[in-house]
């Protein structure tokens, strides 16, 4: 039988929930991990090469058809998430004509970036799309959008440049739960491995679960990877929501709305979350 192949974002968001995922419970070549960028995943998973992990929640949206979100994952956050910001030479309210590079790691956030600025700024400024790299995108443009450790790392900087963070623009505007990723699976995998997905499920709740009542492990393999202090991981970790209930679901099914509202999407996506108790969905 082949493998299950997972998405493993190359972020530190996702780190308390792989921290502790076992992977001697399961048999050699059943599961294995491919790390890569948001948008690589999203890519993987559209074209049938990657089976599960991760995704950007747009890119889920976009794809519906074809995935199911496994139940009780995702990172999302009720405010501020820490780690997407726009950096801008100007406030906000003045970046109507401006242009605006786009880190090419994200789906979701692009696109947060442009719900934001029609519906909430009524402002449409002129994008492109560029490798994540801050120095080159701010010599080209009046602000820059940078996810992950891209936008943790400038956020670290001492620019000058105005702050924005989507988590928290949005929550501004709609008082929702902004939700970046979901855990999506492939179809033909919860109908063809619904066992071994059921395991690989668990396991990851399992990580997830002892991730957070054990923060202090992970902190200080982040602390160790990365920088920073103790302290500041902490806030990160915490002020990031790694569950999907169904006040997430709302939040994520007006994003799609949103979206949909203004061309990026074709349709409002459906959410539909696998039933783990039997081989069909449910919602
Ligand atoms: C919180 C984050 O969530 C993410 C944002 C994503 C996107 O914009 O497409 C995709 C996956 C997550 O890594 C982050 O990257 O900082």
């Amino acid at each position: 039988m082949s493998s299950i192949k997972i998405g493993k974002i190359t972020f530190s968001n996702i780190m308390p929930i792989y921290h502790f995922f076992r992977m001697d419970q399961f048999d050699e070549h059943q599961v294995e991990f491919i790390p890569q960028v948001p948008t690589q995943l999203n890519r993987g998973m559209a074209e049938g090469t990657i089976d599960m992990g991760p995704i950007s929640s747009f890119e889920y949206g976009r794809n519906y058809k074809e995935y199911e979100v496994l139940p009780g994952l995702s990172i999302s956050s009720l405010g501020k998430v820490r780690s997407i910001f726009l950096f801008s030479r100007k406030p906000i309210e003045e970046l109507k004509e401006a242009k605006i590079a786009l880190t090419d790691k994200s789906a979701t956030s692009i696109n947060l970036l442009r719900i934001i600025m029609e519906k909430f700024y009524q402002a449409s400024p002129a994008y492109e799309t560029m490798p994540a790299n801050f120095e080159k995108m701010m010599a080209t443009a009046d602000a820059a959008l940078l996810i992950g450790d891209d936008a943790l790392l400038a956020s670290w900087n001492n620019h000058g440049y105005y702050m924005y963070d989507l988590g928290e623009l949005w929550y501004q505007h709609t008082g929702l739960w902004m939700v970046f990723a979901v855990w999506a699976v492939r179809r033909e995998v919860t109908r063809g491995k619904p066992e071994l997905l059921r395991s690989i499920h668990n396991e990851f709740l399992h990580s997830k679960k002892k991730g957070l009542a054990e923060l202090d492990a992970v902190v200080a393999q982040a602390k160790k990877e990365f920088g920073a202090t103790a302290e500041f991981w902490k806030v990160y970790y915490t002020g990031l929501s790694y569950d999907f209930t169904l006040e997430h679901k709302k939040g994520l099914e007006y994003y799609y709305a949103c979206a949909a509202d203004l061309g990026l999407l074709k349709e409002p996506a459906k959410v539909e979350v696998w039933n783990t108790d039997s081989n069909k969905s449910a919602v």
